[in-house]
């Protein structure tokens, strides 16, 4: 059988910085005699995090000057705006201007419609944006025609899964919370072998301090975060200008009356009334804090607030580049991230997450009584109905 698999060695057990074992086996040989085999992610941390500044300086662009006639609607009726196609454009061109030979995007935009009759002033003005990216950041010498931008779009079709690399986009996600003027981020991660290795979050509304329920704001409200972890090497965050990066670690709260916790700002989204009373069975004081996006993952990372909570209503099925990069940042920062049943979430499936009922994030204190209260809140929900 041919196998190349990847395994994560338990946090507790991680030694060098920057560095993870990977267990090869060759499909030539049925033995199950592994080769261990030190690997590194710094080129492919590097190329991911200009990448997403370069996106996130795009968005931001847009986000201040957002027209009406930038936003689309999908097939599925959920939003899409010029940011979003741009940010997956300049992201695809980017990677691949660094990984050429070897290079798998699986992205949620694709040009369909912007393929469509009508919509060739709109491919104009997102060629316009990420032409304009390219040539303030410099490092590359090309101007893009709108069919190579659609083509960039494009290399954003893989199907990901258990074999290789794939690189893993969400453009904007939140971009609900990006068109209210709220937060949004560009969420970058790598799957190789169906793990998440690294994983970037951009969030250029993010207050560089705290937005927990107690939080202090900076007094100059300075916002724009960049989270960045590698598998093994912990999670940083730094300014989206560049400054310098600081580690980061979940909170060590264990008595949840002092926990406050994340969910989504659209109900649409997540079953707010089962997040309150899981809130309630644990004694949760503070009110729920209602942000978009993975930035609630890099809220979380640094220990914002202590939970966070998302379940989707029945037949939505969650998709890999909504939880890649907020995953591992979280999960390098201390926490823990599974499904209802306590699972991990497996990112070797393809496009799809199929989980249990929902996802739950927390510390690895609160996690056992998080997982009680989360359990017997679903089954009273589903005994009221
Ligand atoms: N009915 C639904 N239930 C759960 N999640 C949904 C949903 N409809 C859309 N989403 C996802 O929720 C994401 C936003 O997350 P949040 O709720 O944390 O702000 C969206 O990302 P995009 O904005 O990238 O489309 C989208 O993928
Ligand atoms: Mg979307
Ligand atoms: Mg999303
Ligand atoms: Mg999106």
């Amino acid at each position: 059988m041919s196998l190349n698999c990847l395994r994560v060695v338990p946090h507790s057990l991680k030694k060098p910085r920057f560095f993870h074992l990977s267990y090869l086996r060759s499909s030539s040989s049925s033995s199950s005699s592994a080769v261990i085999v030190a690997m590194s992610y710094t080129k492919e941390l590097a190329a991911a995090k200009k990448a997403a500044s370069l996106a996130a300086h795009l968005c931001q662009k847009v986000q201040k000057a957002l027209l009406q006639s930038d936003v689309q609607s999908k097939n599925d009726k959920s939003p899409v705006t010029v940011a979003d196609y741009g940010s997956q454009a300049l992201v695809s061109f980017a990677l691949q201007q660094e990984f050429p030979a070897d290079f798998s995007l699986v992205a949620e935009e694709d040009s369909e419609d912007l393929r469509k009759d009508g919509a060739q002033e709109t491919v104009e003005r997102i060629t316009k944006l990420v032409n304009e990216s390219i040539t303030n950041d410099g490092s590359y010498n090309v101007t893009l025609s709108t069919e190579d931008v659609l083509k960039a779009i494009d290399s954003g079709r893989s199907e990901g899964g258990s074999q290789g690399r794939h690189w893993v986009l969400d453009p904007i996600d939140g971009t609900k919370g990006f068109l209210r003027g709220d937060q949004y981020a560009i969420a970058l991660a790598l799957l190789d072998g169906g793990k998440v290795v690294l994983g970037v979050l951009a969030c250029p509304n993010l207050p560089l301090t705290s937005i927990g329920a107690a939080g202090q704001h900076s007094p100059n409200n300075e916002v724009g975060c960049l989270f960045f972890a590698e598998v093994g090497g912990g999670t940083y965050m730094q300014p989206l200008d560049g400054s310098s990066a600081v580690k980061v670690q979940v909170t060590a709260v264990e008595n949840p009356e002092e926990a406050s916790f994340f969910e989504s700002y659209e109900a649409a989204h997540s079953m707010h009334d089962l997040s309150s009373l899981i809130a309630q069975k644990l004694g949760v004081k503070a009110p729920p804090v209602r942000i978009d996006s993975q930035a609630k993952y890099g809220a979380l990372s640094r220990g914002d607030g202590a939970i966070y909570l998302r379940f989707p209503h029945k037949g939505y099925r969650e998709k890999i580049w909504d939880h890649a990069a907020g995953c591992i940042v979280v999960t390098e920062a201390g926490g823990v991230v599974t499904d209802a049943a306590g699972k991990p979430l497996d990112f070797s499936r393809g496009k799809y997450l199929d989980l249990d009922t929902g996802i739950i994030v927390t510390n690895q204190k609160l996690m056992p009584l998080l997982f009680s209260a989360v359990r017997e809140s679903i089954k009273e929900k589903a005994a009221s109905l």
